[in-house]
């Protein structure tokens, strides 16, 4: 990690021109700039100086504001330190004239646009071979509640903490790759603020605003640094108004404890007797904690009106950023350290550990030399008393010293080395330990990579697969079509067949006299048959193509978790199901219609049946009245054989009295007895033609009168 010194918060005072009712209140102003000083003149009272950074007077343009401090911190991000700019001030001050601007005129373009050309100047300027990654977020801070302002589903999201600080769950992030998309991520969030206060009828000067990018920039060696800026438009800070509506009030008293609380931060971090900083007290403070006294260089514009009609606001805004100016910060690069840079540090190490090791050695060579030359000294002391030769010792006693000397001073950097050598080896192990964990971080993203690759392997194949099922859930479909086009012919065939079945019923019907009712009647219970047969193996059909439905919805499904995150597949997916719904819909229909079918069918079979019932009845009485007949026909028939011999023996009577007339007429037989016999023979010959008329009437009758 890079470490910087420590550097206090950068206060800019913008005063804007006098608006509205300042006007016309008082036109006057009541402020005086000089260089970084500015002033307050509060009518009948005595003036107040305070100092900034940077002042700047109500003709400065938007262009001065944010060369006087942003842009250095906008920089600053992009060599990998956090950045926080925040617009501070009463209500209607230019804090968001000074923060947004007219995205759309670049000359009143604020500190968030101007940001953004910077960031790509800056990117266009670096080497190609430096990777970015840009990521936007932007939300509303209303009531302590925080509301995504990317996301208009995003209310009252929770504010947590991880190892890395405070983070809010599930706020919008978005990746962008060039300007554009951030002026336009803007434009989207003023408008979903808009439309949130609108609807919500909050009032916006009570929220904060925080806008927030992050950049990454990664080198091909893989070294990384990552920079966050921050970009707070603060809500107004006024005085609650004792006359406002119970929701104001309420609102205004949200602001103002959590501007209060920022207060509160400020001083604690200021006094040094303050040990404890409330940052958890309010979410704004959460979210900003390294923004202030942490990892931040951190730039506050105090926005001010000129008028004396808002000198109290102004002199309670200008305290506020005196106060914020002694607030000192501690940035640091944010930097994640590549193999390759350990690696450099790790080879420099072992040379100096080398270097040290080498001089060492030489240390103990001269060290050995040096004792070799005492013990000779001692030796010839010891001769120079056996021999007794005067020797001047005050010499040799003066070079014993300083051989003393050097060999206590070569200790002392024996020992010196020795301990900085511990120390390296030490260092070469933990770099040695840190080079392992690093090895191991490389093969567990090699392995995590080949895992990825695997996956996606598996991915490219499943979509591939889905695909594959795609096309023949698209021919199953075909298919199914075609057997419910079958089905809707083969039921039209059925409701012809039932008209016909209809008509040669009747037909039936009204050849019932003439036409065997018994052929009639099997023939009826042929053809119910047939079709009971036909309407089961349709409803069989129906259960095959039902089930096969719910199969490929199933498989449909299925696929469709598999392809989730295949978005390529989803769209043909969606429409695959919209095809199976609009098959499945069309064979709801035609299912239903089949239904009615089906009833129609049934009614008519019914009808049908009830017919043949009532036929059957009535063959049933014919065929009794006709064996009823046939008994008449037989006892006529055995009284007609009766008569007949009656008849023939009549003849017979009738021939014999012809033969007695004859021989009467031949004889001259009495007169009496000829008309005796004249009337038996009248009489015989009527019984004889009334039984006549009686047979010829059964024979044209055919015995059915
Ligand atoms: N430096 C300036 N030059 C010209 N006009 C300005 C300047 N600063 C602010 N204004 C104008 O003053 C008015 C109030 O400004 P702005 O809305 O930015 O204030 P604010 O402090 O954000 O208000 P609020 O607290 O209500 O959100 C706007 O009409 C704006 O155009």
């Amino acid at each position: 990690m890079n470490t910087n010194d420590e550097t206090g918060v950068k206060v800019i005072v913008r005063f804007r021109p006098q608006i509205g009712n300042e006007l016309s209140y008082n036109p006057q102003s009541c402020i005086e700039i000089t260089q970084n000083h500015v002033t307050v003149y509060p009518p009948g009272s005595i003036s107040l100086t305070f100092t900034f950074d940077y002042i700047l007077d109500p003709l400065s343009t938007q262009e001065q504001t944010y060369e006087s401090g942003p842009k250095e911190i906008v920089e600053s991000v992009m060599q990998g330190f956090n950045g926080t700019i925040f617009t501070y001030g009463q209500l209607d001050s230019g804090k968001s004239y000074t923060m947004f601007g007219e995205q759309s005129e670049p000359e009143f373009m604020g500190i968030i646009p101007r940001m953004i050309g910077t960031l790509f100047d800056w990117i266009d300027s670096e080497d190609e071979h430096v990777e970015f990654l840009i990521k936007v977020s932007f939300f509303e801070l209303y009531m302590e509640k925080i509301f995504d302002l990317l996301n208009p589903l995003g209310n009252d999201l929770k504010l947590k903490n991880n190892k890395k600080g405070p983070y809010i769950e599930s706020l919008r992030e978005v990746y962008t790759t060039c300007d554009f998309d951030i002026h336009e991520l803007i434009k989207v969030g003023l408008l979903n603020k808009s439309h949130r206060d609108s609807q919500n009828s909050t009032q916006a000067p009570y929220s904060h605003t925080v806008f927030s990018i992050s950049v990454q920039q990664t080198t091909s060696e893989g070294a990384c640094k990552i920079g966050k800026l921050y970009l707070v438009d603060l809500a107004g800070s006024e005085k609650i108004s004792t006359c406002a509506s119970p929701t104001l009030k309420q609102e205004q008293v949200s602001v103002s404890t959590s501007l209060n609380t920022l207060g509160s931060v400020i001083s604690a971090l200021t006094d040094k007797n303050i040990g404890f900083i409330p940052y958890r007290a309010s979410k704004l403070t959460r979210i900003l904690q390294e923004s202030l006294g942490g990892n931040s260089k951190t730039a506050l514009i105090i926005n001010c009106s000129p008028s004396p009609l808002n000198v109290e606001e102004t002199l309670n805004s200008l305290r506020f950023g005196t106060r914020v100016r002694s607030v000192r910060n501690y940035p640091v690069v944010n930097r994640e350290y590549s193999l390759f840079d350990l690696k450099a540090q790790f080879v420099k190490k072992l040379e100096n550990y080398h270097k040290m090791t080498h001089k060492i050695s030489l240390l103990e060579e001269q060290l050995a030399k040096v004792n070799q030359e005492r013990l000779s000294l001692r030796m010839y002391s010891i001769e120079d008393d056996s021999t007794k030769i005067p020797v001047d010792y005050t010499e040799i006693k003066q070079e014993i010293e300083e051989i003393k000397q050097r060999i206590s001073e070569q200790e002392e950097l024996k020992n010196q080395y020795e301990e900085s050598i511990q120390a390296s080896t030490l260092k070469i192990e933990e770099l040695k330990i840190i080079n392992e964990q690093q090895k191991i971080a490389l093969q567990e993203l090699e392995s995590h990579s080949n895992m990825l690759d695997t996956e996606l392997k598996e991915v490219e194949y499943s979509l591939e697969s889905v695909l594959a099922s795609v096309d023949l859930m698209n021919s199953e479909y075909q298919d199914d079509l075609t057997s419910i086009e079958n089905m809707e012919k083969s039921l039209s065939k059925l409701q012809g067949e039932i008209e016909h079945g209809k008509c040669q019923l009747k037909c039936m019907t009204d050849m019932r006299s003439s036409v065997s009712k018994a052929a009639v009647e099997e023939q009826l219970r042929r053809r119910i048959k047939e079709e009971k047969e036909k309407n089961k193996s349709l409803k069989e059909d129906m259960k095959k193509i039902e089930y096969e439905i719910d199969l490929l919805l199933f498989k449909k499904f299925k696929d469709y978790m598999e392809a989730d995150n295949l978005q390529v597949t989803g769209k043909k997916i969606f429409d695959i199901e919209m095809a199976i719904d609009k098959a499945r819909m069309k064979y709801l229909e035609d299912e239903r219609s089949m239904t009615l079918l089906q009833k129609n069918a049934r009614t008519q079979m019914d009808a049908l049946s009830k017919t043949l019932d009532k036929i059957s009845k009535e063959y049933r009485n014919l065929t009794s009245k006709y064996s009823e007949i046939q008994l008449e026909k037989l006892i006529f028939q055995r009284k007609t054989l009766r008569l007949e011999e009656k008849c023939d023996k009549i003849a017979e009577d009738i021939a014999r009295v012809d033969k007695r007339f004859m021989r009467i007429d031949k004889f001259n037989g009495n007169a009496s007895q000829i008309g005796e016999l004249g009337r038996l023979l009248q009489k015989a010959n009527s019984v004889h033609s009334s039984l006549t008329a009686r047979r010829l009437q059964y024979s044209i009758n055919g015995g059915f009168s």
